[in-house]
């Protein structure tokens, strides 16, 4: 598939080819993020991500101290943090994720549009354990280059997908790990059913996540029937934090 972007897609991609090198020099270990939904699943919790993100395109938006927030996700018993760094639409900042990568001793996840090295250089250097790539915004061979390119830091990328089509290319390019996102970026409609249906497609040796739009632990039941091995969730939690222990 090549790269066809329009509206604010287009927009939060070119912003990304210029964020900056950042100069430091990554001083902590790796979390293996596959390991700790694996434990997870071990002890019969739900593996959950809990992601920090103060606002997005959609129109969220809340306040909340990042270290504050990764703390108790992590001592609640959440599997990894997700952080945004995203800064145009989504307030993040590079900041963010150093500030939880280095006072959390959880996998840490760099969320934002990558599509450069560059990028997955920052997120080795500020601490981060994984990356999120999106298959929407990549070409194929970009998206099997940067994930032999984050694995070259042995980051294990978490692999974005939106239905089936995108499912093969993730699983041709060696996804490990690939999340199903139940919001479609483009129109920011949450599709559950398209959810379930992709991701009892996707092979069981294949760490399967769910994104977006989790609210409930009903919710987290039945996605787990269609093969969800982990749920990403951030803005029920941005809301309410404490609601991760029904969650879990
Ligand atoms: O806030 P929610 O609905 O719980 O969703 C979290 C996460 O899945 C969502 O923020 C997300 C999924 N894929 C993305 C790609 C870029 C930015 C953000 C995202």
């Amino acid at each position: 598939m090549v790269r066809f972007l329009t509206g604010w897609l287009k927009d939060v991609v070119n912003n990304a080819y210029n964020r900056p090198y950042v100069h430091k020099i990554r001083d902590k270990p790796i979390y293996s993020l596959i390991e700790a939904i694996r434990k997870a699943k071990e002890e019969n919790k739900n593996p959950i991500i809990a992601e920090y993100k103060r606002a997005s395109p959609s129109g969220f938006s809340a306040d909340r101290d990042p270290i504050e927030y990764a703390k108790e996700m992590e001592s609640s018993g959440a599997v990894g943090i997700s952080v945004l760094t995203e800064d145009k639409f989504f307030s993040g900042s590079y900041d963010y994720l150093f500030a939880i990568s280095h006072n959390v001793k959880i996998p840490v996840l760099m969320k934002d549009f990558i599509v450069s090295e560059r990028q997955i250089d920052n997120a080795y250097n500020l601490g981060a354990d994984s990356i999120l790539l999106i298959v929407r915004i990549l070409t194929e061979r970009e998206l099997e280059s940067l994930i032999l390119y984050a694995r070259s830091y042995r980051l294990e990328p978490l692999v974005e997908i939106f239905d089936e089509k995108e499912l093969e290319i993730a699983l041709n390019a060696g996804a490990k790990i690939i999340g199903v996102n139940s919001r479609d970026l483009l129109t920011f409609a949450i599709g559950q059913e398209r959810v379930k249906r992709v991701l009892q497609k996707i092979p069981s040796n294949i760490i399967r996540v769910a994104e977006s739009g989790i609210t409930s632990r009903e919710q987290i039941e039945e996605l787990k029937k269609y093969g969800a091995d982990a749920f990403l969730i951030g803005s029920s939690l941005m809301k309410e934090p404490s609601k991760i222990k029904e969650l879990i």
